[in-house]
């Protein structure tokens, strides 16, 4: 970590640990009530922020959390550390139960979801007599530490400050490991994930447990800091609250949600105390300023708070990122199958699209150690091919065998895990991470530290074995140079080799690569022609789509040859060449002569379809 940002956290930390001291009773009991509102909102960054999913329901956890310590402590007499047990456990099951039902859910209609969620477990809780109906639990007993009562706010303090600080010590090592390289990329889309191997629902389903028990650690907390559960500070209003500390304090960050959980709170307090003096409906209006805040936010400071503090200190307190590889073994290696053995068999796969044949019938083999070029003209069903062969879409008819297994109907990233790896014709980076952690993402399914691991950093070993093959992969293209800069800041040839290592991540028998070439300048072209010769001579299989006549005609062992979603011809680079049919179908017929380069295919068809 950089010594500035260290200054800064223990200058907060000493700050944290005097303010009771030098507080009075409201001012403890407002920090008391940030922290756990910051917990909460902790959950929103990880959820909303980076996971891209929007949440209006959070304050339903708080409240599930609430109630059920509370019920275990006042009714059954339970130890408060059983009821936190209790109140995790219920909360938890809850999430998972609502996400399960919810998360795959598109577009708008997952926060609209998490809006008649938030509504109804609200609902529930004054509709049930033995939870006390409208009027709530009271009488919850204090909780006591070590032989200490904490009946005090003071003391309260610095349990809910230190969980607070564990919490979020928790969420950053999560978000630096192996399961927060797939929740950042779930913002990238499904497709994706699967193509290195992960599950993008199950990643976001994990996510929302996680937040839900953020939230339920808030609900505990809650319980035993007022001692008092009702059924209204669990309702969607205190839900959009603790999103808006989220957007507030920042929603890339995760100090966003204690700067957020402060703001809000603060200026909460100030609106109650002000408005009444200037009129008798300052509750109303209360919700109003809120409003007219979330409004600004969304207009000048979508980043939040600490977005304008990244911005400020250019990213100066960013941890200091290692500039050499770890000192770690290699992760476990694949057997490629013996040179020769086929790799690859395509048994007459057929996509339709509506009343359209994108692909029709068409069958290939590909063989261990061999690199196979699918040409044909725009249109031709080649994308459309790749994505049947590797479960990206699934086929009308037909069959795929892999490794000398049916694949046919498999999910992408079973295959992927099965070593097919991929990089595609519009190219799937996270440029706002590093070209480090898109590479190490690739070895997400070679790889399986969980959340609950990587928080407790117990994954060290193997994400100090990951980040050695992200080092290496990227050394491999030439880029190690440049691991900590962001994949946007790259351009767009460039980044297609980045996601050729992402693949090599993956250590595959075989590589699919979609256009490679697009777009990269003539040397690097040669680059790239070198690396994937070199992978062939290590016995890696490769199968690429490729408008780069030149560059395809001098890689490739053989062509398969598609046009209008059919197999036109298969053979050696020169016979194909040669094939007045291949001819025909780039120049339309108009050209009959043999056509030794043919460096745009995509204009000369254009013509000829005209
Ligand atoms: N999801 C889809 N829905 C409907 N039609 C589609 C879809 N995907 C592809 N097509 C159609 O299928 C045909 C084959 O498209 P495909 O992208 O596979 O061709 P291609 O050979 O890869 O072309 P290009 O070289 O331009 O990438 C085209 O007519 C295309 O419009």
């Amino acid at each position: 970590m950089s010594r500035p940002r260290l200054i800064v956290i223990a200058v907060v930390a000493v700050l944290l640990a005097l303010a009771p001291a030098v507080l009075g009773n409201f001012g403890v009991s407002l920090l008391n009530d940030i922290g756990i509102g910051a917990l909460v909102a902790l959950g929103l960054v990880l959820l909303t922020g980076v996971g891209g999913a929007t949440s209006f329901g959070q304050a339903a956890f708080v409240g599930i959390a609430a109630y059920a310590t509370a019920w275990l402590t006042t009714v059954h007499h339970y130890s408060p550390w059983i009821g936190l047990l209790f109140a995790l456990l219920l909360t938890g099951v809850a999430a998972l139960a609502i996400g399960l039902l919810t998360l795959r859910l598109g577009g708008h209609f997952l926060p609209l979801s998490t809006i008649a969620w938030g509504l109804s477990i609200a609902m529930l809780f004054g509709n049930i007599e033995a939870l006390g109906s409208h009027t709530g639990m009271s009488k919850i007993p204090a909780l006591s530490l070590f032989g200490v009562s904490l009946v005090d706010p003071r003391a309260m303090y610095y349990l809910i400050w230190v969980v607070v600080g564990l919490a979020v010590l928790f969420c950053h090592n999560v978000l630096q490991s192996r399961s927060g390289r797939a929740i950042r990329s779930l913002r990238g889309g499904g497709i994706l994930l699967a193509s290195v191997g992960a599950d993008a629902f199950r990643v976001r389903l994990a996510l929302f447990v996680l937040a839900a028990l953020l939230a339920g650690v808030a609900g505990w907390l809650y319980a035993y800091t007022n001692r008092f559960v009702s059924p209204s500070p669990f309702d969607v209003r205190a839900s959009i609250e603790y999103l808006l500390m989220a957007v507030a304090g920042g929603l890339g960050q995760l100090t966003g949600a204690l700067v957020g959980a402060a703001v809000v709170m603060v200026m909460k307090n100030a609106l109650q105390d002000l408005l009444p003096l200037f009129t008798q409906r300052g509750g109303e209006l209360q919700a109003v300023g809120f409003a007219i805040l979330f409004l600004l936010l969304l207009h000048y400071a979508r980043a939040g708070l600490m977005g304008f503090v990244v911005r400020w200190t250019h990213g100066r307190f960013a941890p200091k990122a290692s500039s050499a590889p770890p000192d770690a073994p290699a992760l476990a290696h694949r057997q490629l199958p013996a040179r020769g053995t086929r790799v690859l068999a395509v048994r007459n796969a057929v996509k339709r699209f509506g009343g359209l044949v994108a692909v029709n019938d068409v069958s290939f083999d590909v063989a261990a150690g061999e690199i196979v070029g699918l040409i044909g003209p725009n249109g031709a069903g080649k994308s459309t091919m790749f994505n049947l062969l590797t479960g990206t879409a699934p086929m009308t008819s037909g069959g795929v065998e892999f490794l000398g297994e049916d694949v046919s109907g498999l999910p992408q990233r079973v295959i992927a895990r099965r070593g097919m790896a991929r990089t595609f014709q519009h190219v799937k980076l996270r440029p706002h991470m590093t070209l480090l952690d898109n590479v190490a993402l690739g070895a997400h399914g070679r790889t399986g530290a969980g959340m609950l691991s990587a928080g407790l950093r117990m994954d060290r070993k193997e994400e100090a074995q990951i980040q050695a093959e992200a080092w290496r992969q990227l050394d491999r293209i030439g880029l190690a140079s440049r691991a900590h800069e962001l994949a946007g800041s790259l351009p767009l040839g460039t980044q297609r080799i980045l996601e050729i290592a992402r693949a090599l991540a993956a250590d595959p028998v075989l590589l699919v690569l979609d256009e490679p070439a697009a777009g990269l300048r003539r040397k690097e072209k040669q680059e790239l022609g070198e690396l994937l010769r070199k992978l062939r001579a290590e016995g890696v299989t490769i199968l690429i789509v490729e408008h780069d006549m030149d560059f395809v005609m001098k890689l490739v062992d053989r062509l398969v040859v598609m046009n209008f979603g059919s197999k036109l011809t298969e053979g050696e680079p020169a016979s194909v060449r040669a094939n007045p049919d291949v001819q025909a179908a780039y120049l339309g017929g108009a050209v009959a002569v043999p056509a030794p380069r043919v460096d745009e295919p995509r204009k000369a068809v254009a013509g000829a379809g005209a």
